[in-house]
């Protein structure tokens, strides 16, 4: 393989040739090199407005991305600045995201009548981000954005894990001196731990997210997909974790949803490895290598029969599917599900302008401050106010106009008057937030 130091760093030494995919904060290009011998990648085009970190941090972070090598760790070539873009370019992982391959495949199936299972190439992939993910924790780092799209397919059945590092450079909400407690993710991946900022969080955020990676790959989508951000973060709180039924009674009759869904039976040991990595618990959750020596994967550490599923997912997946990157292939994106949008996380106890609690800021700039005062509301109350404020905001993703707009307390646009007789509702609803945020957030004034 060539080193590292031989990919140009300039942009018109490459080809784009068509596009992946595109994210909230970037698209994702195949591209080629235009040397002599020229070569493919992926290139991921940051607009440098969105990245908060500054440049020499990147540099940094893009050497350590360089210099990490694991077969289940997508590698990144090199990366420069091209105007006001940031260019990542990556290998390229011809299938595209592990969901997209799934889901064009059951089409496939389903569109020949033909039966299909796919608990043996979900446990395969879960099985290959693990130890990728194994890699990324030996090394003390968190991945902090593990989700189906996340993890990335070869034409050959390889599966590496992607945007290592990346979402750490995200723009951050929040003064420099609060970044170490800010945080970007997608919300219906997040551990409620993650999305509290009171004990802070760890590697085992990575482990909740996987579980709900296999959640997505098993159903079709993520749980509380359908869901705007806000919903979702409060849901994933303060709701019993998802699993492999809990959805089917949320979503049954939902248009979009019946599209992805997904009706296949499950074994008990998946819906088990499901549950062990979806406790609210973060010290209940196993680590990578646990996970790893449990009954559930136990069988995948030995090589042949790795190597079995790998040709098994080859043929009875990656042949179905279309190369991403080329001209003719459709686009990949995730499917845009109001939950799939990003949300940053500030802990605004240091903020003396503001109430104590979590500020959950969203990726248009809206905020939310998830403090308390006197008044509480059902979560009903909660949930139809939200809907409001979305009507109200422009839908799905609480669209909230420009800078310097005000953030919102949910407490304040769900204020419900006294003289509704719903107090009771209220102070129960509140006292089941602070027990479920351990009472440090929502604290009543
Ligand atoms: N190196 C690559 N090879 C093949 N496909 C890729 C590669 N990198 C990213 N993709 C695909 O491109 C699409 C867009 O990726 P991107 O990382 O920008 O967005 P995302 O992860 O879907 O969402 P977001 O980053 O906004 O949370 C995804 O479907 C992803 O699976």
């Amino acid at each position: 393989m060539s080193g590292p130091s031989e990919w140009p760093t300039d942009a018109s030494h490459y080809a784009l040739i068509g596009k992946i995919g595109q994210g909230a904060f970037a698209s994702v290009w195949g591209a080629r090199t235009k040397e002599e011998s020229s070569r493919d990648c992926a290139v991921k085009v940051l607009n440098l407005d969105h990245v908060d970190s500054n440049l020499a941090e990147i540099r940094l972070e893009v050497q350590a991305m360089r210099l990490s090598s694991h077969p289940n760790v997508l590698a990144c070539h090199t990366a420069f600045v091209q105007k006001t873009d940031l260019w990542l370019v990556t290998q390229i992982m011809r299938k595209g995201s592990s969901l997209h391959s799934l889901q064009s495949a059951r089409r496939r199936y389903r569109d020949e009548n033909k039966g299909c299972r796919m608990e043996d190439h979900i446990l395969y992939i879960f099985h290959e981000t693990l130890l990728g993910l194994k890699y990324i924790h030996d090394n003390g780092q968190i991945h902090r954005d593990i989700k189906a799209g996340n993890i990335l397919l070869d034409g050959n059945g390889d599966v590496r894990i992607a945007d290592f590092g990346v979402s750490g450079w995200l723009e951050q909400a929040g003064s420099k001196q609060d970044r170490a407690k800010t945080f970007v993710g997608t919300p219906c991946w997040m551990a409620p731990e993650v999305m509290e900022q009171i004990h802070g969080y760890d590697y085992r955020a990575d482990i909740w997210s996987l579980g709900i990676t296999a959640l997505e790959l098993a159903k079709g989508y993520a749980p509380y997909a359908k869901y705007p951000p806000m919903k979702v973060l409060i849901l994933t709180i303060q709701e019993d974790p998802p699993n492999l039924d809990s959805y089917d009674e949320e979503d049954e009759g939902d248009d979009a949803l019946d599209q992805l869904v997904v009706d296949e039976e499950w074994s008990s040991s998946f819906r088990s490895l499901v549950d062990t990595c979806l406790q609210k618990n973060p010290a209940r959750r196993p680590t990578t290598q646990e996970l790893l020596q449990s009954k559930h994967l136990n069988s995948l550490n030995d090589e042949a029969k790795r190597d079995k599923r790998r040709e098994a997912i080859r043929k009875e997946v990656c042949d179905l599917v279309q190369d991403v990157g080329t001209e003719s292939a459709e686009s990949n994106s995730a499917n845009q599900l109001p939950g799939n949008t990003p949300v940053s996380i500030v802990l605004s106890q240091q903020d003396e302008s503001r109430p104590q609690g979590t500020t959950w800021v969203f990726a248009d700039g809206s905020q939310v401050l998830a403090s308390s005062t006197n008044n509480a509301a059902t979560v009903d109350d909660v949930m139809n106010d939200l809907d409001q404020f979305g009507m109200q905001t422009g839908g799905e993703h609480y669209a909230r106009g420009a800078e310097g707009e005000e953030a919102i307390d949910i407490n304040e646009e769900c204020r419900v008057k006294e003289d509704d007789g719903e107090e009771d509702d209220l102070n129960k609803f509140m006292d089941d937030f602070e027990l479920n945020t351990g009472g440090e957030n929502f604290k009543r004034l």
